[in-house]
């Protein structure tokens, strides 16, 4: 099962290396007024989700949350650390 940390990995070697396809490296190019408003979107929608549509739909919104954190984070060239400070 992919965890936070497995994920960042993944998206900071897709950063990195930039293949063909990859949905990060769009998102990352389409910039941070973009990956802004996907993270609200997902933040909504994880709210709907848990009000009105159950745990196993807010778990998934929620893991699309965690995934345009993460491309903010990249974006801001941020590491997990530089927020785990603030924790
Ligand atoms: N976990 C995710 C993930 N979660 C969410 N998303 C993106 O967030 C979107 C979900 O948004 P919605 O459900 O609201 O769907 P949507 O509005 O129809 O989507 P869009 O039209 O806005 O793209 C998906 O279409 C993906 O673009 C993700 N994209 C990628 N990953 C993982 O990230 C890794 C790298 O992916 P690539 O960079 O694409 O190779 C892989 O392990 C993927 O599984």
């Amino acid at each position: 099962m992919k965890t936070f940390d497995g994920l960042w990995a993944e998206l900071s070697e897709k950063a990195r290396t930039r293949p063909e396809g990859s949905g990060t490296v769009a998102a990352l190019d389409a910039g941070v007024h973009a990956i802004g408003k996907k993270l609200v979107e997902e933040a909504a929608e994880s709210w709907m989700a848990a009000e009105h549509e159950g745990k196993e739909r807010a778990a998934e919104e929620i893991s699309q949350l965690i995934y345009h954190l993460q491309v903010m984070m990249l974006a801001l060239d941020l590491e997990p650390a530089d927020v785990y400070s603030h924790l």
